[in-house]
């Protein structure tokens, strides 16, 4: 498959078909992973173990779900019954979670293998799979004005990494170089970006990508997160597997989750201009030890 401004990795050879993929085509996929994450810090994958059907029974329910008149709305979710994002409850989304929680599962293997830990590193590290949550359905209404920014100001997730589902409308951009680069749709695609906590945990080796969504078209957009999350009393900080001296100094203090989040809403600065990127949080910075100290 042809690449873009950004790596579309097949995943079929980890499908759990037997004889799916030979040692060489895996270790090809983790070697285009860790090239991704040290790069843009944001990848597609196809091929990923959602069946197609699933995809679009998802999107369509974030369809059928902002359809509904704000009174209807307020019987699922609390208000406001406008709001952009909403995390609808019922039968498809808990197959969605479900669908996301396993594909999710195998994209944490595929980082641990990716940064050269032991097998299993990061389940183990973050074992309570409670934590995964929604991040929410988004829907971006259609505008023909393209200077006012609909969609969602520019921002890196505070998680581990987050497993996006999109529609067909494109608008999704992440930074690259100062430079915002368009993620244009690719078919049935996921987009796997990293967040902070990973960041973080492989020492920088990993980045979390600033990313945002604008409006491209007169089309309504719609859109599914799922971010792989932390226990909120799991201590963050640069894995010691990948900082034992020998390796590498920390580039970071360590934090709880719930500080970091605290952080995070307390720099908010909502933007409606696209191209304000000061609005952009980037909170990681705090947390940044300057070379060679070591933390407290
Ligand atoms: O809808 C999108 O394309 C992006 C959503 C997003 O960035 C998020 O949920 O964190
Ligand atoms: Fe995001």
């Amino acid at each position: 498959m042809a690449d873009h401004d950004f790596p579309v990795i097949d995943l079929s050879p980890f499908s759990t078909t037997p004889g799916a993929g030979d040692a060489k085509k895996k270790e090809e996929v983790i070697r285009r992973i860790r090239g991704a994450c040290s790069a843009s810090g944001l990848f597609l994958i196809v091929n990923h173990g959602i069946p197609m059907a699933a995809l679009s029974d998802t999107l369509a329910a974030a369809c059928e779900y902002f359809d509904r008149p704000a009174e209807e709305k307020l019987k699922w979710v609390p208000p406001p019954a406008d709001a952009a994002s909403a995390i609808p409850t019922g039968e498809k989304m808990e197959r969605t979670f479900g669908n996301f929680q396993r594909t999710a599962k195998l994209i944490m293997t595929l980082l641990n293998d990716a940064l050269g830990l032991p097998p299993d590193l990061l389940h183990q590290y973050n074992d309570n799979k409670q934590c995964d949550r929604m991040i929410g359905h988004h829907y971006f209404k259609a505008t023909a004005d393209t200077k006012k920014m609909i969609g969602s100001y520019p921002h890196k997730d505070a998680n581990l990494f987050t497993l996006l589902l999109r529609d067909d409308v494109g608008g999704l951009e992440f930074l690259r170089n100062g430079q915002w680069i368009p993620v244009s749709p690719v078919p049935h695609s996921l987009v796997v970006n990293v967040g902070d906590f990973l960041q973080v945990l492989s020492n920088n080796e990993f980045n979390s990508v600033a990313h945002r969504v604008v409006s491209l078209s007169e089309k309504d957009r719609y859109s599914c997160a799922f971010g792989c999350q932390i226990d909120r009393d799991k201590w963050i900080e640069p894995l010691a597997e990948l900082t034992s001296w020998i390796k590498m100094a920390p580039k970071f203090k360590g934090f709880y989750p719930g500080e970091f989040l605290h952080l995070v809403i307390a720099s908010y600065k909502p933007s409606l201009d696209p191209n304000d990127t000061f609005a952009l949080i980037d909170v990681v910075n705090h947390y940044a030890l300057p070379p060679w100290t070591t933390p407290n």
